[in-house]
């Protein structure tokens, strides 16, 4: 199973995650966020964990194209996570100006199954979903999870992350419920915003070890 551990700001850290056993690092390039960092403090996590087998996903939210490109380089991304409101168009234009090899991955923040069914439109442009919870005043990291019973005949032809409130503590449950492809966490394993609680990085490993899927997937 894909597990994305996001919000990292220190290169500290990073490594103890990426050797805990995430998949993916995340890394929120908005400005307005608490969790924000700047390319060069992306450059210095992802000097830390070099050989190590790990994404490294840049967050973006009401930017340009130009400015994504310019990141992805300076901080050695390999995907983009979008995470506001950008049009098909958008996304098409972005796949023209990134390396090949670089992934996308659009956010979707999930109110009503109209969100759903507006998420497949974007299979031709970006190669991965992401499933957020929706909040009136926050575009992520919020700590509210989605209504997981609207995904359950969510099954699109991509891959796809379940994120949103998840937690050492509900990360069994979300995924016996749902049975989501891959994760997303940020909030639920932080002491505060931008700084993770180790500790509780490590119990969703142990906890996800326990559940069936999770080996399963790894094997
Ligand atoms: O985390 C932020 O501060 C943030 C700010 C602006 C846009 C996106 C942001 N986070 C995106 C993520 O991928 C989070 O991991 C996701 O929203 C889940 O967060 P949480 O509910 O805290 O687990």
């Amino acid at each position: 199973m894909r597990v994305k551990i996001c919000g990292i700001t220190k290169p500290e850290q990073g490594v103890a995650i990426a050797d805990l056993g995430a998949t993916a690092l995340g890394f929120i390039c908005v400005p307005t966020s608490p969790r924000y960092v700047t390319d060069l403090q992306i450059q210095q996590v992802v000097q830390a964990i070099e050989g190590m087998p790990v994404d490294r996903i840049g967050v973006f939210a009401h930017t340009t194209i130009e400015l994504i490109c310019q990141t992805v380089k300076v901080g050695g991304l390999t995907g983009v996570q979008l995470h506001g409101g950008e049009s098909l168009e958008f996304c098409d234009r972005l796949r023209q100006g990134l390396p090949e090899a670089v992934e996308i991955l659009k956010a979707i923040r999930v109110k009503t199954t109209t969100d759903l069914d507006q998420a497949k439109d974007y299979l031709p442009v970006v190669d991965t979903l992401l499933l957020d919870a929706y909040h009136p005043g926050l575009l992520g990291g919020t700590g509210h999870t989605l209504d997981w019973n609207l995904l359950q005949q969510f099954n699109p032809s991509c891959p796809w992350l379940l994120a949103g409130g998840l937690t050492p503590e509900n990360i069994q449950e979300a995924i016996a419920q749902v049975k989501p492809p891959g994760i997303d966490l940020s909030s639920g394993v932080e002491r505060s915003p931008g700084d993770k609680d180790l500790a509780r990085v490590a119990e969703l490993f142990s906890n996800l070890k326990r559940s069936g899927s999770y080996l399963s997937h790894c094997a």
